[in-house]
């Protein structure tokens, strides 16, 4: 994982026409987090911190690779990241011959996403919403099936004996890519037009959008060596900025890291990664982000929630299925039972309609007080004749009342959901516990302290001891949010509210 040797890899930048801001910033390792930037001293907001241009961009289109390929087979790879990963293939099989040498050689070569984990730590995440999203076996046969066959008919390209275009390392350029890319417009590369890179919708920290809509995933040296953390940005990525009047000390087209707030001396310097729940964090880069939770989620929680350990993302949310909702709907309801057929076709006629409006059938729910509006006129339109005829003609979404039907669907749901997990929230915080704070950056640590300290310092922990706890910190976000949907939903149940009314 600390194969990265940062002086290495700052000579390399700069010899290939990257600039950087040596008096600004410095590139270390922060505990638990790898290696990331830090301020050499205080930076002012605005500031140009490094500059890197398209030409040293790793691409499909800045790599030579297509030129040495046939267009049917360059074709056959125009699906998914397969195009990126054959392009990391060829130039890590290059070496130094590659202009991305230095920025390959200096790539992590191990990871802690769930697609590196073994089966014994993939059942940790049964129940939670990474569970089927994790993809391995649909990535080895889109390497099996569309990659190997060009590697084994160009052995002038792809050697035999190399070592970079094995499965393993099939896997490690798809965690890089997952855990590193950018999505810019492929527009920027002179590209002809055809369709977009396909398929996988992974949209990374990129804060660009193609207006023609045609986006391809690229790698972009040194962009990648900031760490994220919710909330904590300062800096951030911008499209040719054109600032040399500011310190910047390039004339080419290119992206340029900017200061987006005051930096304190020895603070570290963070981009975003659009602030995702833990879920998505681990599924994508292998950690989670554990902070304080805002007293206003603090008080939904009831104290064994708590659990003395009132910390966790408090963008935190979990992902509940339309198919969950129509299961609770059946369940309610015993539709299913009378007509099962006719209920079929009603319910299919319905979702059609709520996805052909443009509409997600995916609902998140989050660590508040209340409900998505489009989750309660999803239920309502699922539920009720008179909303979903409303719907039809007026083309209005249903409204967003919760009555006690509605409150029932999603105290199913929730409970369907939570009777998914393998173990309670009490064993999820023992688990947390277990793990030294020291290797998953927390905030009971002062921010200048967990700056300041040296990862080298930090003892080694075994690392399936904290993809457990990582799973562990994914699980108790995630029931915590349930818990807090139950009892909000309950509210609205008679029996519930007699009680709360002190009523017999
Ligand atoms: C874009 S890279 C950042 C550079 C990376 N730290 C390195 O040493 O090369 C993203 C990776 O950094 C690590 N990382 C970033 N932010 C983190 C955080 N808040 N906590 C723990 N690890 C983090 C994760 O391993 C993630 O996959």
């Amino acid at each position: 994982m600390m194969a990265f040797n940062p002086k290495e890899f700052l000579e390399w930048f700069q010899q290939a026409g990257g600039w950087y801001n040596e008096e600004y910033l410095g590139l270390k390792p922060f505990p638990g987090m790898g290696y990331g930037a830090t301020a050499l001293q205080d930076i002012p907001e605005d500031v140009p911190l490094f500059h890197i241009p398209d030409s040293l961009i790793l691409s499909p289109y800045t790599s030579e690779l297509s030129k040495y390929l046939t267009a049917e087979e360059w074709e056959r790879v125009d699906r998914g990241w397969n195009k990126i990963i054959l392009v990391m293939i060829r130039e890590s099989g290059r070496g130094d011959e590659s202009p991305w040498s230095g920025y390959l050689s200096n790539m992590p070569t191990e990871f802690d996403t769930p697609m590196m984990w073994n089966d014994e730590e993939r059942k940790e995440l049964i129940g939670t919403d990474i569970e089927d999203r994790i993809g391995k076996e649909d990535a080895e046969k889109e390497y099996k099936e569309n990659l190997l066959p060009i590697i084994q008919a160009h052995p002038e390209l792809f050697p035999p004996s190399s070592p970079h275009h094995t499965l393993d390392s099939f896997h490690i350029q798809g965690s890089r890519i997952l855990s590193r890319s950018f999505t810019v417009p492929a527009s920027r590369f002179n590209a002809s037009p055809k369709p977009a890179d396909g398929g996988d919708d992974e949209s990374d920290f990129s804060d660009d959008e193609d207006e023609e809509g045609e986006e391809t995933v690229v790698m972009i040296p040194f962009a990648d060596m900031l760490n994220a953390a919710y909330q904590r940005d300062n800096a951030n990525l911008f499209t040719d900025e054109k600032t040399k009047e500011k310190g910047g000390q390039w004339d080419k087209r290119g992206f340029t890291m900017k200061s987006t707030k005051p930096i304190g001396k020895d603070e570290q310097i963070y981009n975003t990664y659009a602030s995702p729940p833990n879920s998505e964090l681990l599924r994508k880069y292998g950690h989670v982000d554990v902070l304080s939770i805002p007293t206003e989620q603090v008080e939904l929680l009831s104290e064994e929630e708590i659990g003395d350990w009132p910390f966790g993302n408090p963008g935190d949310e979990i992902l509940i299925d339309g198919k969950v909702i129509i299961e609770s709907i059946e369940a309610v309801l015993g539709k299913k039972r009378g007509d099962e057929e006719k209920w079929q076709a009603k319910v299919s006629k319905r979702v059609d309609w709520w996805l052909e409006e443009g509409l997600d059938d995916m609902f998140p729910l989050t660590l508040s007080p209340g409900f998505d509006d489009e989750f309660i006129a999803f239920i309502r339109l699922l539920l009720y004749d008179s909303e979903w005829l409303r719907a039809k003609k007026k083309g209005k979404l249903p409204t967003t009342t919760i009555d006690k039907d509605v409150a029932s669907v999603i105290v199913h749901a929730v409970q369907i959901r939570l009777s998914k997990y393998t173990g309670d929230l009490k064993s999820d915080l023992e688990v947390i516990k277990s793990i030294s704070a020291d290797h998953i950056p927390r905030p009971t640590t002062s921010t200048a302290l967990l700056e300041q300290s040296n990862a080298d310092d930090v003892k080694k922990v075994d690392p399936s001891a904290l993809r457990r706890c990582y799973a562990a910190v994914v699980r108790l976000g995630e029931k915590r949010i349930l818990q807090v949907a139950l009892r909000n939903a309950e509210k609205y149940l008679p029996q519930k509210r007699k009680a709360e009314d002190g009523s017999t």
